[in-house]
C-alpha cells in the first residue's frame, strides 16, 4: 500500500469524511462514528490528525481490531506528519508541568487521603478528573457510602500492652501486609500516562493485593507482565498478588476465551461484578459529553447504533452514555454453573447490596463477596457496604466465616477498616484514593497512599486496644445508628427467593 500523505489525511476532519492516524496507519473512521460507545464527538476532535496518544489513554491496543472492514487505508508517510492537523485537547497537566499558580504539593503534604483528590485536580484535565469524581444520579449513594464509616463509633478497651501490632491479613490464602487492597478501576490510561501497570508498581513495592480492571486501558497480559517484571526487580519478594475484575462479555465465546487469558497469565481469583447489568447514570459526565458535542458541532447524539440493541460488545464506558455494557443484562445465577467450570480458581461476586443475595451467593459455592455499590456510580440510593453487612450479620449470619466477605466504597481513612473487620469482613477495598495519587504521583502516589492508610490502621489498633486483627470483634463498635435505619423484613423472616 502506497502511503498517504499527511495534508491528505487533514483533508478528511468532518462527520461526512473522517480518518484518523492510529499507530503510524492511516484510518477511515467515518461509518465507525456512529457506533463508537464513547460517542462520535471525542473521535471528530482527532479527526484529520494523529489519534494514537488520545486513544491509548482510553484504549487497549487490540481495540484497532474492532474497526469495520474497509477501514484501514494504508501507512502514512513519516515525512508529512507535519502536515497534519493539529489537535486542540485538553492535554493533562504533569506533577513537572503544572504551572505555579496551581502547583501540586510534594507528596509528602498528602497526609490523609482526601489530599490526593486536591492534588489530582490540580493535574487532571477536567474530563479525567470528572471521570473519576462522578456518582449515580444526585449523588446519594456516594454521599451514603462516605457519611456511614463515620455512623459506626468505635468502642475501644485501654491499659493493654499494644507496643508492637500486627496488621496482615490473607486473602484467599495470600498473604498482605494489610487488610485493604486496590479496587478495580478501568481506564487509567486517562488518570496517567503509566495506566494500570503504574498501579501495580505501586502496589507491588508496598506488598498489597490489587484487582484488575477488566476496563483497563492496557491489556491484561500487558499488565501481568508488568507485575511479572516489577515482581523481578525485588527478587520475588513481595507478597503482592492481583486478581481480575470480569465484566463477563456478552459473547460465551469472547468470555470464556478470556477467562482463559486471564488464567493462563496467573491472576488469582476472578471478581465478577453483578451490579452493572446497565451503566448507572453518571450525571457528571453527561454534562461533560453534551457540551464536547456541542464544541464540534453536534448535539449530542441521543440514541446511536449501539445503544438501540439490547447489548453490545463493548466494556462498559468510561462516560456517561447509557452503555448496556460488556457485562450482559441477562446473567444469572445459573451463569455461574458454567463460569465455574472454565475459571476453576476462587470467585468472588462484586456488588452484593443484600442479606437475599449474600445467601444466595453461599447456595450457589461461590468463594466470596464483595459488598459494593460500585462507588456509588450505579444504583441511585443504593445501600453503602457497611449496611448490607449489617443486614448480612442480622439476617444470615451463617454466611460469615464461610464466605470470605470484601467491602468497598467510602473508604478515606485507614481505622475505618477496623469497623468492617469487627463485624466480620475479610478486607475492605479502597478505589478513587489510589486512583487521585495515581493521577498526581504515579506509582509513588499509590505508595504513599498505601503509608497513609497503613498508618492510620495502625495507630487506629493501638487506640483500640489490640494487636492483631484477629482480636477485632463486633463489641469493639457501636453500630447502632446504622442498625435503626437498617432495612427489616415483614415477619422478622428472611425469604431467599430467585
Ligand atoms: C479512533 C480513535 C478513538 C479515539 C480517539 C477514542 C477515544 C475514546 C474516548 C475519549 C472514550 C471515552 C468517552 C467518554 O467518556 O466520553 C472512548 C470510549 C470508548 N471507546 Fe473509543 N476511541 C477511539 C476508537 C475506538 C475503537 C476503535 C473502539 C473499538 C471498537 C473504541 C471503543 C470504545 C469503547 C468501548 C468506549 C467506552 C468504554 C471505555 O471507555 O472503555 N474506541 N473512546
Ligand atoms: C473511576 C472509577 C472506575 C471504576 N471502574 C470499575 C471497573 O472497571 N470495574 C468495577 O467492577 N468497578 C469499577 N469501579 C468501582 C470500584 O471497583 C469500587 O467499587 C469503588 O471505586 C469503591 O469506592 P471508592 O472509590 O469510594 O473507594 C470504578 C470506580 C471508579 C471511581
Amino acid at each position: 500500500m502506497a502511503a498517504i500523505d499527511g495534508a491528505e489525511v487533514a483533508k478528511h476532519n468532518s462527520k461526512k469524511s473522517c480518518w484518523v492516524v492510529l499507530h503510524s496507519k492511516v484510518y477511515d473512521v467515518t461509518s465507525f462514528l456512529s457506533k463508537h460507545p464513547g460517542g462520535a464527538a471525542i473521535i471528530l476532535k482527532q479527526a484529520g490528525s494523529d489519534a494514537t496518544e488520545e486513544f491509548e489513554k482510553y484504549h487497549p491496543l487490540d481495540y484497532i481490531n474492532d474497526l469495520p472492514d474497509g477501514s484501514p487505508l494504508g501507512p502514512i508517510d513519516p515525512n508529512t506528519l507535519g502536515k497534519l492537523r493539529a489537535r486542540k485537547d485538553q492535554t493533562s497537566a504533569s506533577a513537572s508541568s503544572a504551572n505555579e499558580e496551581n502547583e501540586i504539593p510534594h507528596v509528602s503534604m498528602c497526609v490523609s487521603c482526601p489530599d490526593f483528590e486536591k492534588a489530582a485536580k490540580v493535574v487532571l484535565p477536567l474530563k479525567s478528573y470528572v471521570y473519576a469524581s462522578t456518582s449515580a444520579n444526585s449523588g446519594l449513594s456516594l454521599r451514603a457510602n462516605l457519611d456511614d464509616w463515620g455512623r459506626i463509633n468505635f468502642r475501644p478497651r485501654v491499659m493493654r500492652n499494644v507496643g508492637d501490632v500486627d496488621t496482615r491479613r490473607s486473602i484467599f490464602g495470600h498473604s498482605s501486609p494489610y487488610p485493604f487492597y486496590i479496587s478495580p478501576m478501568g481506564t487509567l490510561g486517562a488518570i496517567h500516562p503509566g495506566a494500570e501497570p503504574e498501579v501495580v508498581r505501586g502496589a507491588v513495592r508496598k506488598g498489597i493485593h490489587a484487582v484488575i480492571s477488566t476496563a483497563s486501558s492496557k491489556q491484561v497480559d500487558q499488565i501481568w507482565q508488568r507485575f511479572e517484571d516489577e515482581q523481578k526487580t525485588l527478587g520475588n519478594a513481595s507478597p503482592t498478588r492481583l486478581f481480575y475484575q470480569y465484566y463477563m462479555p456478552v459473547d460465551r465465546k469472547r468470555a470464556i476465551d478470556l477467562m482463559h487469558i486471564v488464567k493462563k497469565c496467573g491472576y488469582k481469583g476472578l471478581w465478577i461484578t453483578v451490579d452493572t447489568p446497565v451503566l448507572g447514570k453518571r450525571t457528571a459526565d453527561r454534562v461533560l459529553q453534551a457540551e464536547e458535542a456541542l464544541a464540534v458541532g453536534i448535539a449530542e447524539e441521543g440514541t446511536v447504533e449501539w445503544e438501540t440493541g439490547e447489548e453490545n460488545a463493548f466494556a462498559p464506558a468510561m462516560g456517561g452514555r447509557v452503555v448496556s455494557g460488556q457485562l450482559s443484562p441477562h446473567t444469572t445465577w445459573e451463569d455461574l454453573q458454567w463460569i465455574r467450570k472454565e475459571w476453576g480458581g476462587p470467585i468472588v461476586l462484586k456488588g452484593i447490596q443484600c442479606a437475599e443475595d449474600a445467601k444466595l451467593a453461599y447456595e450457589y459455592g461461590v468463594d466470596g463477596i464483595l459488598l459494593s455499590n460500585h462507588g456509588g456510580r450505579q444504583l441511585h440510593t443504593a445501600p453503602s457496604a457497611l449496611m448490607t453487612l449489617l443486614e448480612i450479620r442480622t439476617y444470615c449470619p451463617e454466611v460469615i466465616g464461610k464466605l470470605e466477605i470484601f467491602l468497598d466504597g467510602g473508604l478515606r481513612d485507614g481505622s475505618d477498616v477496623l469497623k468492617a473487620l469487627c463485624l466480620g469482613a475479610t478486607a475492605v477495598g479502597v478505589g478513587r484514593p489510589f486512583m487521585y495519587a495515581l493521577a498526581a504521583y504515579g506509582s509513588q502516589g499509590v505508595e504513599r497512599c498505601v503509608d497513609v492508610l497503613a498508618e492510620e490502621l495502625s495507630t487506629g489498633m493501638r487506640l483500640l486496644g489490640v494487636t492483631s486483627l484477629d482480636q477485632l470483634i463486633p463489641e469493639m463498635v457501636n453500630a447502632s445508628r446504622l442498625l435503626n435505619e437498617m432495612w427489616r423484613p415483614e415477619g422478622a423472616v428472611l425469604k431467599s427467593r430467585l
